[in-house]
C-alpha cells in the first residue's frame, strides 16, 4: 500500500469515486507536500516496560488537504500529532515541513486539543489576542485581528465573556479562533470535538468545514469517530494497534461540498464499512452477542 497520494491506490471495499471526485483528488495530488512523516517510531519507557506507541509510520500531507488520522483508543494518535507539532520527539524518523526537517514547534503549525485550553482568567477577545501579541503585534492591531477571527467563528456577541460563561462548543470555537489567529499554515487538531454532545459536534463539523473552505489552511485531524473522519476528510490515515502502524490510507470517494444527506449514499456507506472492518476486525466482533442470564419473570410479554 502506498502512503502518499499515488495514482491507483488500492481501495478494497471502497467504491470508486465519481469523475468529479477523481479530478479533485488528482488536483490535491498535484499540490505541494507541506508536511511529511518519515519512518516515525516512538517508544516510551524501557526494558519490560517498553511501549512502542508508533512503529515506522510514514505519510504525506498536501497543501489545503483535510487529512484525518483514525484509530482505536491507545493506538498512538495523540503521540503522532504531538510529534507533528514538535511537542514530542520521535525515537527514530523525522518530520519534514516543506521538505525540510523540523525538530520543535513553530508558528506555521497551530494546535487545537480536546481539552479546553483557554486561559480562564482572560475574556474571549483577550484569549484570541494573546498569541497575536506574543507574535509582536501592537495591542490595537491584535484587537482588530482578534475581532476578525472571533467573527469568523460566530462569537462576536461573546467577545467579552469569560470561558466559564461559554458552552463546550463555544469554547472550542474560541480555541480554533485562537489557533488560527497566529496564521498557521497547518492546523493540527487532536480530537477537538470529542467532549461535545452529538448535536454540537455536528454543528462544529459544519463550522470547521466552512473555515477550511474560506482559509488557506491544511488540516490534520485526529479522531476515533469513523463517521466524523468520512464526513470531514479528503483522505483518512488508519492506524492499527499493537504496535501502531499504518493499516490503510483511504481516499474518500464522497463528493464536496459535504452535507448530511450524503450519509446514505453508497460511496459514504462503502468507506464507512471499510473503516469499520479495519478498526473493528471480525475477530473482535465474535464476542457478540453476549448471552445474558434471565433474572426476572416480570413482564415476560415484553418481546
Ligand atoms: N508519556 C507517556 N509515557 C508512557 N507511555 C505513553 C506516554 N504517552 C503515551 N503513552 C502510551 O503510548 C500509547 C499510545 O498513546 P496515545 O495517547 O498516543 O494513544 P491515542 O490513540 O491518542 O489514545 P486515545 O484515543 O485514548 O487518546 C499508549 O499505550 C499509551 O499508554
Amino acid at each position: 500500500m502506498g502512503t502518499g497520494l499515488t495514482a491507483g491506490v488500492e481501495r478494497t471495499g471502497v467504491l470508486e469515486p465519481s469523475e468529479e471526485v477523481r479530478n479533485r483528488l488528482e488536483q490535491l495530488r498535484e499540490r505541494p507536500i507541506v508536511l511529511s512523516a518519515e519512518g516515525i517510531t516512538k517508544q516510551f519507557g524501557s526494558g519490560k516496560r517498553l511501549v512502542t506507541a508508533l512503529d515506522d509510520i510514514s505519510f504525506q500531507v498536501h497543501r489545503r488537504e483535510f487529512l484525518s488520522i483514525l484509530g482505536q483508543s491507545g493506538c498512538g494518535k495523540s503521540t503522532m500529532i504531538r510529534i507533528l507539532a514538535g511537542l514530542e520527539k520521535p525515537t527514530s524518523g523525522q518530520i519534514l515541513l516543506d521538505g525540510k526537517p523540523v525538530s520543535g514547534p513553530g508558528p506555521e503549525r497551530g494546535m487545537v486539543f480536546q481539552a479546553y485550553t483557554l486561559f480562564p482568567w482572560l475574556t474571549v477577545k483577550k484569549n484570541v489576542m494573546y498569541g497575536i501579541k506574543v507574535g509582536g503585534q501592537s495591542s490595537s492591531e491584535a484587537e482588530r485581528q482578534a475581532r476578525e477571527w472571533i467573527d469568523l467563528v460566530g462569537l462576536s456577541k461573546f467577545e467579552n465573556a469569560y470561558p466559564h460563561q461559554l458552552s463546550g462548543g463555544m469554547k472550542q470555537r474560541v480555541a480554533i479562533a485562537r489557533a488560527m489567529a497566529n496564521r498557521p499554515r497547518i492546523l493540527l487538531m487532536d480530537e477537538p470535538f470529542g467532549a461535545l454532545d452529538a448535536q454540537t459536534r455536528g454543528q462544529m463539523q459544519e463550522h470547521l468545514l466552512q473555515i477550511w473552505k474560506s482559509i488557506d489552511v491544511t488540516i490534520v485531524f485526529i479522531t476515533h469517530d469513523l463517521d466524523e473522519a468520512v464526513y470531514l476528510s479528503d483522505r483518512i490515515l488508519v492506524l492499527g494497534a499493537n504496535p501502531s502502524c499504518v493499516a490503510d490510507l483511504v481516499e474518500n470517494p464522497v463528493a464536496r461540498p459535504r452535507d448530511r444527506s450524503q450519509v446514505v449514499q453508497p460511496e459514504y456507506q462503502s468507506v464507512l464499512g471499510h473503516l469499520n472492518d479495519l478498526i473493528h476486525p471480525p475477530s473482535e466482533k465474535s464476542e457478540f452477542p453476549v448471552k445474558i442470564p434471565r433474572l426476572t419473570t416480570v413482564g415476560d410479554d415484553v418481546e
